[in-house]
């Protein structure tokens, strides 16, 4: 992977209206969600202390802005990890009932926290487990998900033995200088949220796919 090979897009305004109707018609669960993730950070730090709930709303819609890329699309099972208080896996396992996640984070009263919301939620498409995403091992093939937890080059090499397809980080558009390496085996697309939304939110945040030739 170089930077040279990055190849960058915009995130299309119908990609925020589409999102904003898959929260509409999952507002129930998705509150629930929202009220829970509140309860749980109060007793364990999930997301920073004092956050609003505004602020964590935007949180969950942002971890839905993945829905119409192809990667997120194709695949079934996906792994979300680092996943914290269940960013972004349990907004996509809501709203994606037919695809299975699995939630990773290597704290265990995190990974606690996340079974008792999806219990909760009553959700059957999400499990969690504990362990430094170095420790897994997955049979079939996944698309794995990140949302503020790892440096591109290092999640890449930390899994390089396990069978993903893609990998969708939530970054910064700063993301380049975590690119180095052989370029061969890798392409690199990245998707501007910003450009087209004009919100606030979304200033300097990208998509980046990293995705195995
Ligand atoms: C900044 S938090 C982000 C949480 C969540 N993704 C979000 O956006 O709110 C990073 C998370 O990565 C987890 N983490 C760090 N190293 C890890 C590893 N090797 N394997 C699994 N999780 C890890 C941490 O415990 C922490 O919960």
């Amino acid at each position: 992977m170089k930077q040279s090979d990055i190849t960058y897009h915009d995130v299309p305004r119908e990609t925020f209206l589409y999102v904003d109707e898959l929260i509409d018609q999952n507002k129930e669960q998705l509150n629930t969600y929202l009220d829970r993730l509140l309860w749980w950070n109060k007793r364990i730090n999930l997301v920073s202390r004092d956050v609003p709930r505004e602020t964590i709303f935007e949180h969950i819609r942002h971890s839905l802005l993945i829905h119409r890329l192809p990667a997120y699309q194709n695949s079934s099972l996906i792994v979300d990890t680092g996943t914290g208080g269940g960013l972004p896996g349990m907004p996509l396992a809501i709203t994606s009932p037919e695809k299975e996640f699995i939630l990773n984070d290597i704290v265990t009263k995190k990974v606690m926290a996340v079974k008792q919301m999806a219990r909760t939620l009553g959700l059957k498409n999400a499990s969690a487990v504990d362990f430094s995403i170095e420790k897994a091992t997955i049979n079939r093939e996944f698309l794995m998900v990140t949302k503020h937890a790892f440096k591109i080059n290092d999640l890449v090499q930390m899994t390089s033995g396990l069978p993903w397809q893609n990998i969708i980080f939530y970054k910064g558009m700063n993301f380049a200088d975590e690119i180095s390496g052989p370029s061969e085996e890798f392409s690199v697309n990245a998707y501007d949220l910003y450009k087209e939304s004009r919100e606030s939110f979304y200033k300097n945040k990208a998509l980046v796919v990293i995705s195995r030739s």
